[in-house]
């Protein structure tokens, strides 16, 4: 039997479509073809007609003449705005424990960086994601993801890099694996061995990256673990022709390159994501006008994260040049346990507008279809369209711009991922 889920008289369907087979750049960034007062049907786990009200009705009604016994649920969705369901394309979800106790250092002076270089920071997640088994990393995480799709993001993507020996990040990425068959919150992973060098190779970072590329890449690629390869690109942590190393050894396995590029100093890191033709290039909050030429130039997309310019007393990454010189943009919580504990994409999508001063449509825009580019998924997600996945979410807000206007608050009413009603009325109900 036919099972339909029918979102009907939704105030406005943000379908965020017509980005051809691109991201969108420039002026696209804002045309997120709304549907005033419209409805969305799904069958099963995708997306079957999206449109204005009165043809909606129309296409239920002849699709019920035609089914006699089909199901048809029908959600009223007055008052209310229908989005693809939002994609976070750059979160360090996989991870044991907490830093509460580095705000402080911050407070009094001490820089991420310094904190790193004393065996802290991703070290000490490090210390603590070693030590944690499979299993408690999967119920750790699973609570962080709970809390994402209370948010109304229905696709992560995922990076190791807290086990720094092989085995440790193969723990990690496979919990992550366990976490997408098991969570309904889709995850993508990618591989990041090269995320901080560990305290046992500190004299010898060189040696660090050869057992990256010698011992841990293999193994990732034969388990097919992940998708994609990111590197720390950073002063004091990974050089510019150590990365290159590091990505161009992870292509040979099939993985597709991201970079950590300029988040701390302007390092070359936008120049080096343009040059290897990276699918992403992640922070940037230091990119020279050079690197963000060249990202547009190569198509490479700049997932900027002003959750953790902010959570860093940072200034925020340049999103107006970036958009205005043709580089396609996308957000993410970046959440991780030092730099950005939060799983609200709607509290990044809040800042993109007041702290890079971005506009409601663009945040819209970087959240849905141009973060599914930037994790290679544009062809299921990020966008209400037939044949697309029936990934949505529904926000209790009239009209688009009410979501920026609203600040730090959660008005996601219902998420509905693959077809089914995750969360109902803000609660989650799986
Ligand atoms: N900058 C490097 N990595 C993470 C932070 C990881 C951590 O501090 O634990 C980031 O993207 O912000
Ligand atoms: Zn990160």
């Amino acid at each position: 039997m036919k099972r339909l889920l029918y979102i009907r008289r939704a105030s406005q369907v943000v379908t965020v479509a017509g980005s051809g087979n691109k991201p969108k750049t420039g002026s696209e960034m804002s045309d997120i073809r709304v549907i005033e007062h419209g409805g969305v049907v799904l069958e099963n786990d995708r997306i079957v007609f999206v449109g204005a009200h009165g043809d909606a009705e129309a296409w239920v009604r002849s699709f019920e003449d035609r089914e006699t016994d089909a199901q048809v649920q029908r959600i009223e969705a007055e008052g209310k705005i229908v989005l693809p369901g939002l994609v976070d394309p750059h979160t360090h979800l996989v991870f044991a424990g907490s830093r509460e106790h580095e705000l402080e250092m911050r407070l009094n002076g001490a820089t991420y960086i310094e904190i790193l270089q004393q065996g802290g920071g991703i070290l000490y997640s490090t210390t603590q994601t070693r030590a944690a088994s499979e299993q408690q990393l999967i119920e750790q995480s699973r609570r962080r993801l709970d809390r994402f799709i209370q948010y109304g993001v229905t696709t992560i993507e995922a990076k190791s890099g807290y086990g720094l020996t092989v085995e440790d990040e193969l723990k990690q990425l496979r919990a992550a694996r366990k976490l997408n068959d098991s969570h309904p919150v889709d995850i993508v992973s990618t591989f990041m061995g090269a995320h901080a060098v560990p305290s046992e190779y500190k004299a010898n970072p060189d040696d660090y990256v050869r057992y990256v590329i010698e011992d841990m890449l293999p193994k990732v690629a034969d388990e097919q673990l992940a998708e994609f390869c990111d590197v720390f690109c950073e002063q004091g942590v990974f050089t510019v022709e150590q990365s290159e190393r590091i990505l161009e050894a992870g292509k040979r396995w099939g993985l597709i390159p991201k970079i950590h590029a300029d988040e701390i100093v302007s390092f070359g890191g936008a120049e080096l994501a343009a040059k290897l033709g990276a699918i992403s290039a992640d922070h940037l909050l230091k990119a020279s006008d050079e690197g963000i030429r060249m990202m547009a130039q190569a198509g490479v997309v700049a997932v900027l994260l002003p959750g953790t310019a902010l959570y860093l007393m940072e200034s925020p990454a340049r999103a107006r040049e970036m958009i205005e010189n043709g580089v396609a943009v996308a957000l993410s919580t970046d959440r991780n346990p030092g730099s950005s504990p939060t799983e609200s994409l709607p509290l990044i999508m809040n800042l993109a507008c007041f702290t890079m001063k971005m506009t409601p449509a663009e945040v819209i825009t970087a959240s849905t279809i141009n973060a599914a580019y930037a994790i290679g998924r544009a062809e299921e997600i990020g966008s209400i369209e037939t044949g697309k996945k029936a990934d949505l979410v529904l926000f209790d807000a009239p009209n688009y711009q009410f979501l920026q206007y609203n600040f730090g608050v959660n008005l996601v009413d219902m998420v509905i991922k693959n077809g089914d009603i995750v969360v109902q009325g803000g609660t989650l109900l799986v």
